[in-house]
């Protein structure tokens, strides 16, 4: 077969340019704060949809916004659309924008558009206009046929026409400003800087009159450390520095928009904008759930409010009617699951571990999260640890021992669970299908339990070589009040068992054990082992239950045409 020729080596696509910094600082940093957080979910988000939000949408995503607790929300281009104009009306007439929330609106810099702009904020209380016009090579020669001078120029007049237009027409409002070189990673740096200060020389910020500049991947074509050169070598190079907001805008189209957004933080930036779950043009902008809960695995309070990440994730997929990505980073469906044998043994572990802690008085509030393969705690967002570990041929006995636990109660002992885990294994092959929690406890009562003798005391006639393992007190149970574990086997030896060992397993809180015990008794059939299990209130009714469930066992599968498991066991009798 012939190989095609790749295009990245045949000239048509170029080596990123790089920076030339010396001594740059980012590399060793530490991110110690959440940057200034703007969700422009209702303008880039907005603009990129198939159908861009209708009223109520967009509503519900601004009241989302705001009790997610962020502080400036880019709501719209008003001059782009009715829709956009008549939604920031609603929000100004209907005084729905609470006083600690300043909105921002987007405009070219266009003399009409920006006096449109001016107009649709009148009565707003705090406002920011953001003006752009893109300054990279490509822009000036194609879009819009300038010289470097001419497109500065482009800026500047639109800077002064905000001025003119704000002055005359909004007397009261708090008037922010906010300037961003679109195409900035593509504009040669010391153009951008060049545009910038012009703005600035007509802006004149001040401490009571910042300037936000704010720097946008507006199609990310580098690697993240290329972007966090060029805004260190911003934040070094800016004059008025302390009155500017240096904010960062990534997009994501080389997948890269979360990395180039954190390493900009470390280079010097103090603000961010992004979508919720990355909506936004092409590959989306720079997710803020991803930012915010990634500073808050590495102990930093990101300011925002994820308590209800599914409640936060259903408004957003309605606005945008674009599904949420089950391996979304913390909010997708599957991204606190563990298919795999290993990663469930070492959660159940971990989850044990914990466990330990707590009983020993640590305060889970403050207990450090150390759970293997979950970078969250998922009750932190507001799941469960229902889906943490979900069955299917890939698993093992770790996953199946945690479902019995956290389902039933059941601490299996690890002989049991090996075996169980094996005739899970091949149910799954044969049924090619996850197998779901209530099946597995269906399973294992099925296989190893014998309701029938639950309560009907037995006695054996043959002894049966047996080692039980007890989970719950057997000292504090029903009738069989007993000293010590010899006394309790002599105890149940009256009863014609042949108890050989009897080992405690288990801390005996759990749902199964409440009211009793639970045996698992291990007995010697012949020339097998085999497995039997029983409940009930007192330890010689449990243990005669779990012996008669193996003996039961024993007979069942020495027939030689034993059928497979049915499917489904949910709801079998
Ligand atoms: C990277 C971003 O996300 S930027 C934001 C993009 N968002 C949007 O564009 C959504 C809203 N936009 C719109 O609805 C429309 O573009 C409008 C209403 C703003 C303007 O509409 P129109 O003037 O009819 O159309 P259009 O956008 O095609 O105009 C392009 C003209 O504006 C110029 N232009 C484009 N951007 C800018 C800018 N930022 N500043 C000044 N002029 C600009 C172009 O060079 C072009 O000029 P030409 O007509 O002389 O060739
Ligand atoms: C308007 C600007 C900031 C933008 O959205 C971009 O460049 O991506
Ligand atoms: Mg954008």
């Amino acid at each position: 077969m012939a190989v095609r020729s790749n295009p990245s080596t045949s000239g048509r696509y170029a080596p990123p340019a790089t920076v030339a910094l010396e001594n740059r600082a980012w590399p060793s940093r530490t991110m110690s704060r959440a940057p200034r957080w703007l969700s422009t979910d209702l303008r880039d988000g907005n603009q990129s949809l198939v159908n861009p939000m209708s009223p109520d949408r967009k509503l519900a995503m601004f009241d989302l916004l705001v009790g997610m607790g962020f502080k400036e929300i880019e709501v719209g281009f008003p001059v782009a659309s009715q829709d956009d104009h008549d939604f920031l009306r609603m929000l100004i007439e209907g005084d729905l924008i609470p006083d600690d929330v300043r909105i921002s609106v987007l405009v070219q810099a266009r003399e009409e558009l920006i006096k449109g702009t001016v107009e649709s904020l009148a009565g707003a209380r705090a406002a920011t206009v953001h003006l752009y016009n893109a300054t990279s090579p490509q822009f000036r020669r194609m879009v819009f046929g300038m010289s470097r001078s001419e497109c500065k120029d482009l800026a500047v007049q639109g800077t002064r026409f905000f001025l003119k237009y704000a002055d005359r027409l909004l007397g009261d409002c708090d008037l922010g400003f906010q300037y961003s070189p679109e195409m900035f990673a593509d504009t040669e740096l010391d153009f951008s800087l060049e545009v910038c200060e012009a703005v600035m020389d007509v802006w004149q910020p001040e401490q009571s009159r910042p300037i936000i500049l704010n720097f946008p991947t507006t199609v990310e074509r580098s690697t993240p450390n290329v972007f966090a050169d060029q805004i260190e070598w911003l934040d070094r190079n800016l004059s008025r520095r302390e009155n500017v907001c240096l904010s960062v805008h990534p997009h994501n189209d080389r997948g890269t928009g979360v990395a180039s957004a954190e390493l900009a933080v470390l280079a010097g930036a103090q603000r961010v904008e992004g979508c919720l779950f990355g909506n936004g043009e092409r590959a989306g902008n720079v997710c803020l759930v991803t930012l915010g809960l990634n500073a808050l695995t590495h102990g930093i309070d990101p300011g925002l409010d994820f308590g209800d990440l599914n409640g936060i994730r259903r408004v957003v997929e309605w606005c945008n009617e674009i599904p949420v990505h089950p391996r979304h980073p913390y909010g997708g469906d599957m991204v606190y699951t563990a298919f795999s044998g290993s990663h469930q043994d070492a959660i159940k572990k971990g989850f044990d571990a914990r466990s330990r802690a707590v009983a020993d008085g640590a305060d889970p509030a403050t207990l450090a999260w150390e759970v293997p393969y979950l970078p969250l705690d998922p009750q932190d967002v507001g799941r469960t640890y229902e889906a943490v570990v979900r069955i299917n041929s890939q698993s093992g006995k770790g996953g199946v021992s945690y479902v019995l636990s956290s389902r039933q109660g059941l601490e299996l002992p690890r002989e049991l669970s090996v075996e169980f885990a094996a005739l899970v294994q091949r149910t799954a092959d044969e049924w090619g299908r996850e197998i779901e929690p209530d099946e597995i406890v269906r399973m294992f009562l099925t296989e190893y339990a014998s309701p029938r003798f639950l309560t009907v005391p037995v006695t054996f006639r043959k002894p049966v070589p047996t080692t039980l393992h007890v989970q719950g007190d057997p000292f504090v149970v029903g009738s069989d009040r007993a000293d010590s574990l010899g006394d309790l086997g002599a105890h149940l030896a009256s009863w014609g068992l042949r108890v050989d060992e009897i080992r405690r397993i288990g801390a005996g809180a759990a749902d199964a054990v409440r009211d009793g015990v639970v045996v698992y008794a291990d007995c010697t059939i012949g020339t097998r082992t085999v497995w039997g299990a029983g409940s009930a209130a007192s330890l010689d009714i449990a243990t005669r239950s779990a012996v008669s469930a193996a003996i039961t066992r024993a007979l069942r599968t020495s027939q030689p045409n034993r059928e497979p498991a049915r499917q489904p066991l949910l709801g079998a009798a």
